[in-house]
């Protein structure tokens, strides 16, 4: 069954913790489909895990609708939400709701993400007027890279706190289902989870938070440029791969690959005219 915006609020009531990793390809998004992830991010953390920049700054709408179209059509009940890039919504409320829209009609999302707290709700109640779900985000906000000076846990002191907290009940009110909510303390996470109706989703964010969200590369041992605190390794697929790679190298040089059974056959009547 497909997960959809009534399947997180039922979890968020019933404390069945919601499931979400990034993906950005068919063949990942079809084996986490499979596993029963609840839902599939196409993040844009595709700009650096990807297509190796430094930052999320240059992801365009173009990349987005391409690697949604490719998640959207290895899904059978995932919840497939796209990341809106930076400058696709925080120019106009007219961009957004275009932009998610396109997201939504070209890419196959069920829903789209946008970062930010009161500052963007006219955009956020624009695209939920227009029937399209909305997930906010908040916290380490990574489209703010160059605004907060890097990578960096925030909301640590009290009014960073309380305007964190505010910022969460203005994107509940704008008409968000859910909210992200990105590095940022434990015990601050718990307490908006408390008091938000809607369910958030922690990365960097403790285990108070009403699901968990990491990009699919970190948790895989996949991406080696930089490994944030809050990231576990729950498998180390990297190794593997190298290893494969390797063998492939060695085998094909010493001539045990391609072996017999890879082979084709041709009739010998066939092959005795071509001598
Ligand atoms: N591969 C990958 N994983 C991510 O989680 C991720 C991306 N890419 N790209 C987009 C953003 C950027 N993110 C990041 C990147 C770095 C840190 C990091 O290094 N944080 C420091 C905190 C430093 C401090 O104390 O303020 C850490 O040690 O975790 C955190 C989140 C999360 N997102
Ligand atoms: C880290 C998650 C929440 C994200 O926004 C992304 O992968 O782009
Ligand atoms: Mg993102």
């Amino acid at each position: 069954m497909r997960n959809t915006v009534t399947t997180f609020q039922d979890q968020k009531a019933r404390g069945d913790k919601i499931t979400m990793l990034t993906a950005y390809d068919y063949s990942t998004a079809k084996l986490m489909d499979e596993a029963g992830i609840n839902s599939i991010l196409v993040g844009d953390s595709l700009g650096m895990v990807m297509l190796g920049y430094k930052d999320t700054l240059s992801v365009t709408m173009e990349d987005m609708i391409h690697h949604t179209k490719a998640v959207a059509r290895g899904c059978e009940n995932a919840m497939v939400v796209a990341d809106m890039p930076f400058m696709s919504y925080q120019t106009s409320v007219y961009d957004a709701v275009l932009n998610a829209g396109r997201l939504v009609k070209e890419g196959g999302a069920n829903a789209v993400k946008l970062e930010g707290g009161a500052k963007i709700a006219a955009q956020i109640r624009a695209i939920v007027d227009a029937s399209i779900p909305v997930v906010a985000h908040l916290g380490l906000t990574p489209q703010s890279v160059n605004a907060f000076g890097g990578f960096k846990v925030q909301a640590r002191n009290e009014d960073a706190a309380r305007q964190l907290i505010a910022d969460a009940k203005a994107v509940q009110e704008a008409g968000a289902f859910a909210v992200v909510l990105e590095c940022i303390p434990a015990a601050l996470a718990a307490i908006i989870t408390k008091q938000l109706d809607i369910p958030t989703i922690g990365i960097g964010a403790g285990a108070g938070c009403d699901g968990q969200v990491l990009v699919y590369q970190d948790m895989l041992g996949l991406f080696s440029d930089m490994t944030p605190k809050f990231v576990k390794k729950f498998a180390d697929a990297g190794t593997v791969m190298k290893e494969g790679f390797a063998k492939y190298i060695e085998e094909t040089k010493s001539g045990v690959f391609p072996a017999e059974e890879h082979c084709f056959k041709i009739s010998d009547e066939v092959l005795n005219k071509l001598y």
